[in-house]
């Protein structure tokens, strides 16, 4: 097999088959970028039949429209029907506190898009202080992980509140609080981090030339960012980034808001590092509350809420979904086909969903008020 056969998993593609047919949403999405409000399923067959680096590029823009591209993405019809199967987290979130009634929740967030806004520059994506301390107050009311696909560090000094969980690098590389002793956990893909220190160095070379590129090294995997590179020339970056990864059959393309992965090709996703991460934190709870017991993370006592805004978070969407235990939330301002249940519009309904569960939660925790006797 040779890399050019290689994956975009999120899109669904496997290795050597055909091209994925984007969703009617996603569609109308890119249509919008496009200028265009009818290309749908004409849209397909023509999508079809573009070459694969085509094909990252429309799913590329599909993924990250931009403001008023993405009001005007589709029509009425089809984002109610959407909002119908992907309801507001805000709007329904009686609904989700009552699902969560007598259950311990369990905290995932993605970071870029979720708690931080999508700016140009990767370096410069802060999160706001208001965002900090909403985290902190949902840190300690539930244990709470950050998934990203950053580098753990990177992410870590971002999000600068030390008594979290991060699972950094798509969630190949993850550490608890750092009051524990013993802080990383996790890393599956240790063996490659020769090679992606290599394949960083060949894809910097090699898109120099391209104005606007940038490669960032997020450790156990690499970034080649398009957000500010003339679209005229993604197609001729995306081919850049492939004629270097065909060297290199265990590593494999995915891609995200107007990025390019490279990642190691191990069966590892924030969806498992989401599954890893249930069973360490359900522990815990359990040596804190009651005997060690095995296989507690599947226990109906714990709800995981995960809330992300990329494909990448569509592994641990669809692993809520397969164990049909927990909530997705998408945070997306357009139709999206997705494994969540809920949506979000952008990271400041995130903040409100988030301050309105800790609020709930010292309401239904704290004891019943006493009525005086009239
Ligand atoms: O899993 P995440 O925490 O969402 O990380 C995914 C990627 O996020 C970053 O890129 C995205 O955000 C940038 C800053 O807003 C934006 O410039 C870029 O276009 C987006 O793709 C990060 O820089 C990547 O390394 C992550 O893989």
């Amino acid at each position: 097999m040779t890399n050019q056969d290689v994956v975009v998993s999120e899109m669904g593609i496997g290795a050597g088959s055909a091209l994925p047919g984007p969703s009617p949403a996603l569609l109308a999405c890119r249509g919008a970028a496009a200028g265009a409000m009818s290309l749908r399923y004409l849209d397909l067959a023509a999508a079809a039949a573009r070459s694969a680096s085509c094909s990252w590029v429309d799913a590329m823009r599909a993924s990250s429209p931009t403001r008023s591209r993405a009001a005007a993405a589709a029509d009425v019809d089809e984002v109610t029907a959407w909002m119908r199967k992907h309801p507001s987290a805000l709007g329904k979130f009686e609904q989700i506190a009552s699902a969560s009634k007598g259950k311990k929740i369990v905290m995932f967030l993605d970071y870029d898009g979720t708690l931080s806004p999508i700016v140009s520059d990767p370096d410069a994506a802060y999160m706001s202080d208001a965002m900090r301390a909403a985290v902190r107050d949902v840190a300690k009311n539930f244990p709470t992980a950050i998934v990203s696909g950053r580098c753990r560090d990177k992410v870590r000094n971002f999000v600068g509140l030390p008594e979290l969980y991060y699972a950094g690098s798509h969630g190949m590389d993850i550490e608890g609080p750092s009051s524990n002793n013993e802080s990383v956990l996790c890393q599956p893909a240790r063996e490659f981090l020769p090679v992606i220190d290599e394949v960083y160095k060949l894809l910097v070379e090699k898109t120099k030339s391209t104005p606007g590129a940038k490669v960032e090294n997020n450790k156990f995997c690499l970034s080649v960012h398009f957000r500010c590179v003339d679209e005229k020339r993604w197609n001729a970056l995306a081919e850049q980034v492939k004629a270097v990864i065909k060297d290199y059959p265990k590593l494999k393309l995915t891609q995200g808001r107007k990025v390019l992965e490279i990642r190691p090709s191990i069966m590892w996703d924030k969806g498992k590092a989401l599954e890893f991460l249930l069973e360490s934190l359900a522990n815990q709870l359990m040596t804190l509350h009651a005997p060690l017991s095995p296989g507690f993370a599947s226990c109906s006592d714990v709800l995981p809420v995960y809330i992300g805004d990329d494909r990448t978070d569509e592994d641990a969407f669809k692993v809520l979904r397969k164990r049909g235990q927990g909530i997705g939330i998408l945070v997306s301002k357009c139709p999206k086909e997705t494994n969540a249940s809920y949506s979000l519009q952008d990271p400041g309904e995130v903040m409100d969903f988030l301050l309105r569960l800790v609020e709930w939660n010292r309401r239904s925790s704290s004891p019943a008020m006493i009525r005086p006797r009239v």
